[in-house]
């Protein structure tokens, strides 16, 4: 029996691979993300590229993104528009899932605007799916009709119910349930519905069904009916599935994933199908006769469930309120439980890896405790963060936050591996990055010239993409508050790695902002607001950002303007220069010759519009992923920059100093030299 068992958990996984590995080599311009980890679910781009070649088309998809993102708050989730003319024209929407907020759905709509340049670049139409929106474009209209392809299965890991026919079964009942009432949603209502049903007295399967609005009942029917009839053939009972279409979703799992109360809070307005729970159980399988054993189980365990159950619910009336309530706050919170023990270390394996946090193990030191390299048994080198003791932070807490830290995967982002928490140890685990920090290169008059132009300019949009999806990702907005060179680490490639993040929260906010000398070292990267006034944001880090873009590209710190014979900081050197037509003059000269001035100046250009004094003025990071990515999008002039250095250092220049700085000349950041052409500022702001 066990070995039957052995012999079927083994078949489903390789065909679980198989699946993967089917999608992989037959659909070419699939790119495929971690279901698991990210709220990425799938990208799919045309395989033909856009032609003209003058750059028109790509633009035109830029100014496309910017009105889907102006738009993402109204409209009830679904928008669709054009921008540009034939035969460039491009025709866009976006769709957000019906249970989320329109906040979230503007995040993840401009988190899509700005990963799809990278994951189809060039392309003439993609669709990417997150799990809270979806944003298509085409050079086609793609309006009020039902796209039959391309779609995409996906399974969310390798969990099987224990009944796999009766459960495919339930399934496509509640689908089938949900597929109508979408459908036939009144008038003007989101085409969304879900469903709970109950599987077993342990199991509960949640299920969601939408529709772009844009399509007819009919059409929206079909496409629900046939994404749920491709799911299931293929799904062998798997228990989380979805369904992507580009008219339609479906989406089914066996922890609770959509918004419960939300739902039930807006069914003032038109009908958002407000889900329902059934004790749905469907029936038998045909062709058996009799009460076999498998029978007797079947109705015994469910009665005595639904006692047990009852009974529960019975003592315990404020039960299922608070489970609605925690699926509220946190759509992730069904795995929670899971992940925590997956990342999980022993004290013992960590001490193993490190040789017992040897001295010559050890490869740094910063605010929060000593940094050791170690080797696991399996060969793996990770990067080992033993906290000093006095965090402040209970043991929950601590775990609560490493789970959602340890979700964020991004590719510049230093992925955290897990956590221990045994004794009075508190240790975080994190991925050995092995080429340092940014500060050892561009800092050292010797290593400087290791990182050439191209070099640095990836590096500036690898940091600001890896920023863009902290500040965006709804899960664990992520204020990254401590931005600096030397929180950059550089892998083995040079791509940078934004580490750390998430180490404020983890540790105690209280205790980052009372620690002297974190707040000493990192006084060069702080905004005005913050450094004065206490007061942080998301444009904060953009400040921060912004002075490290003038690091690198003039490879001086910010911080030895102010013990130097410098008069100025580097934010006031920098746009002394750029007032003074010269730019270019600021740069690092181990650059030499790999340098592309227009490059160049547009990043100077971007580094100033970050360190405006005005938290206001200064733009979102989705705003500088798109223009570090386009030189069709056009800058606004910098305002003032803050020279919150000259108020606060003894024989340095004041802040009224500077008064006479505030420019009203024209900056074309295309171009070399200051001049006095006026630029239209095409994207809202
Ligand atoms: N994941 C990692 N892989 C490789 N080296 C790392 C890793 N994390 C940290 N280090 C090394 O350890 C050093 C100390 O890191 P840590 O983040 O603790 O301090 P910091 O960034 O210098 O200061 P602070 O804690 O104030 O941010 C880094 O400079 C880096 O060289």
């Amino acid at each position: 029996m066990k070995i039957e068992s052995f012999i079927t958990g083994l078949m489903m996984a390789a065909d679980f691979f198989t699946k993967i590995c089917f999608l992989a080599l037959f659909l070419p311009a699939f790119s495929f993300a971690s279901l698991a980890e990210s709220k990425l679910l799938y990208s799919y781009c045309s395989n033909a590229t856009t032609l003209t070649g003058n750059g028109v088309y790509a633009a035109n998809i830029n100014h496309l993104f910017s009105y889907l993102s102006t738009n993402a708050t109204e409209h009830d989730g679904f928008f669709n528009t054009t921008a540009g003319q034939e035969p460039n024209m491009v025709y866009g929407l976006f769709l957000c899932c019906g249970d989320v907020h329109p906040e979230n759905c503007r995040d993840c709509i401009n988190l899509a605007a700005a990963v799809a340049p990278q994951l189809c670049p060039n392309r003439t139409w993609a669709i990417i799916w997150y799990e809270e929106c979806m944003l298509r474009y085409s050079n086609q209209s793609i309006f009020s009709s039902m796209a039959e392809k391309p779609r995409v299965d996906l399974w969310h890991d390798t969990n099987y119910a224990p009944e796999p026919e009766r459960f495919n079964r339930l399934v496509g009942t509640v689908m089938k349930e949900i597929a109508s009432r979408a459908s036939y949603a009144t008038l003007g209502a989101k085409k969304f519905a879900t469903k709970e049903a109950t599987f077993t007295v342990f199991q509960t399967l949640y299920s969601l069904a939408q529709c772009t609005p844009d399509i007819s009942s009919e059409d929206c029917y079909r496409c629900l009916q046939d994404a749920v009839r491709d799911l299931l053939i293929h799904s062998n009972g798997n228990t989380s599935g979805f369904g992507l279409h580009p008219s339609c979703t479906v989406q089914y799992q066996t922890a609770p994933f959509y918004n419960l109360v939300f739902n039930k809070t807006k069914t003032a307005g038109p009908p958002v199908s407000p889900p329902e729970k059934s004790l749905l159980l469907p029936p038998p399988a045909p062709g058996k006769k009799g009460m076999s054993s498998q029978m007797v189980i079947k109705i015994v365990v469910p009665t005595v469930g639904f006692l047990v159950l009852s009974t529960i619910l019975c003592c315990f009336p404020g039960w299922k309120a608070s489970k609605k309530l925690i699926a509220r706050r946190n759509r992730y919170d069904g795995s929670k439980i899971r992940a925590l023990k997956s990342l999980q270390f022993d004290l013992s394996i960590i001490e193993a890896a490190t040789n017992n946090f040897a001295k010559v193990n050890k490869i740094g030191a910063g605010g929060f405790g000593s940094v050791y390299k170690g080797i696991l048994t399996d060969g793996q080198e990770i990067a080992v963060k033993r906290l000093s003791t006095s965090s402040g932070q209970g043991a929950d807490e601590f775990q609560t936050e490493v789970v959602l830290v340890a979700k964020l995967q991004h590719r510049n982002l230093v992925k955290l591996l897990g956590y221990c928490l045994e004794r009075k140890e508190r240790i975080l685990v994190y991925e050995f990055v092995p080429n340092k920090s940014l500060d050892h290169f561009i800092f050292d008059p010797e290593k400087q010239r290791q990182l050439d132009w191209p070099q640095r300019y990836k590096i500036i949009k690898g940091i600001a993409r890896g920023l863009l999806y902290l500040h965006s990702d709804s899960r664990l907005k992520i204020i990254r508050r401590d931005l600096k060179a030397s929180n950059i680490l550089l892998d083995e490639d040079i791509i940078p790695k934004i580490s750390d993040f998430g180490m404020a929260k983890i540790v105690g906010e209280n205790k980052s902002l009372q620690h002297t000398k974190r707040i000493a070292g990192t006084y060069g990267y702080m905004s005005p607001e913050y450094a004065v006034l206490g007061r942080f944001s998301e444009k904060s880090d953009v400040f921060s950002f912004g002075i490290l873009i003038l690091e690198i590209v003039c490879g001086k710190r910010n911080t030895s303007f102010c013990h130097s014979a410098y008069t100025d900081n580097l934010p006031t050197y920098v746009w002394r220069q750029w007032k003074n037509g010269k730019p270019i003059g600021v740069m690092n000269s181990a650059l030499g010759d790999s340098y592309v001035s227009n490059e160049v100046v547009r990043c100077i250009h971007i580094g100033l519009l970050c360190v405006q004094e005005d938290p206001e003025a200064r733009p979102t990071m989705a705003r500088v992923v798109l223009m570090l990515s386009s030189s069709s999008v056009t800058l606004p002039l910098p305002q003032r920059t803050a020279f919150y250095f000259g108020t606060i250092t003894e024989g340095k220049p004041s802040r009224t100093d500077y008064k006479s700085d505030q420019s009203t000349s024209m900056v074309s950041s295309s171009s070399t030299t200051v001049n006095e052409t006026s630029l239209t500022e095409l994207f809202p702001r």
